[in-house]
């Protein structure tokens, strides 16, 4: 016979979420936005509900890589978050793919028993419940040249879940003037959030995702055109930053 906690313990153990993991990998920096430069661990699910163009994590998103995908329990992910940050609390930084599609919520709770924090990407088209116990919600609308188009009433409810919790920010990928002008109009939205703009970073058509041809020259000069623009329109609470990260690694994965 086992003993009833045994018993109960087994029954948590087979309900706990399983999540779709692509890769867990850090510390390294946060190389975007609000937390640019933070050391952090990322933990990249596998899996979107979008197929943008430039996307430069085709490895967590083309169902050409699931195979690559491993279902991990919150407890797993945590063990090797733990193993990778020497056991010492970080912000956590959850990617993907679309993290929102996955079930985070045990993930973030044990996680903040442990002193972790949680910092998640998402493009806004999916809305969680648990998004209100996340420590930051990067939301990240995509513009036209994704080929993406944006469901205003999702990207709403996804600010509204986190209203009470987490500190929401906008952050968008600019390649032209379309994409500016995109940015520019979802912004106004959403006055009470903090915007950042970055540079996008052309990916050939058709190249795998580790490819490690970045062109830094066209990527300032991509920079320096938004800067003119933002400083241009006196649009003066944008904050403008590179990816750092492809400054430095190129489009390595794993950094
Ligand atoms: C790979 S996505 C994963 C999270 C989520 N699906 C999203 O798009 O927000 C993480 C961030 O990388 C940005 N990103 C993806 N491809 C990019 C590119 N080629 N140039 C610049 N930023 C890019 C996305 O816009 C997003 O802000
Ligand atoms: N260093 C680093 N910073 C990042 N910020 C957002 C990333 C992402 O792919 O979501 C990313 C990434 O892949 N690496
Ligand atoms: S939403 Fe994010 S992960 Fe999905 S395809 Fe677009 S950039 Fe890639
Ligand atoms: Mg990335």
């Amino acid at each position: 016979m086992n003993a009833p906690s045994a018993i109960s313990a087994r029954i948590r153990g087979a309900a706990e979420a399983v999540v779709r993991v692509s890769e867990i990998f850090g510390p390294t920096i946060q190389g975007e936005g609000a937390l640019i430069g933070l050391p952090t661990v990322f933990v990249r699910t596998g899996g979107c509900d979008y197929r943008c163009s430039w996307c430069d994590s085709l490895h967590a998103v083309d169902s050409r890589y699931r195979a690559d995908w491993k279902p991990m329990t919150s407890g797993a992910i945590l063990d090797e978050v733990r193993r990778l940050s020497g056991d010492r609390p970080l912000t956590v930084t959850i990617s993907g793919g679309n993290p929102a599609i996955q079930p985070l919520g045990d993930l973030i709770r044990q996680g903040h028993e442990r002193g972790y924090r949680f910092a998640l990407e998402t493009q806004g088209s999916v809305s969680q419940d648990w998004f209100a116990e996340l420590d930051m919600l990067v939301l990240s609308p995509k513009p036209p040249s994704s080929g993406m188009v944006t469901d205003w009433q999702a990207l709403a409810n996804c600010v509204a879940e986190a209203s009470a919790g987490p500190r929401t920010v906008l952050k968008f990928v600019v390649f032209d003037e379309a994409d500016y002008a995109f940015a520019r109009d979802a912004a106004s939205r959403f006055p009470a959030l903090a915007v950042y703009l970055q540079p996008g970073n052309p990916i050939p058509e058709g190249a795998e995702a580790e490819h490690e041809a970045v062109d830094p020259d066209a990527l300032m000069r991509r920079m320096e055109w938004l800067i003119d623009r933002v400083t241009a329109d006196r649009w003066f609470e944008a904050h403008v930053l590179p990816q750092l990260h492809v400054l430095i690694w190129g489009n390595r994965r794993g950094v």
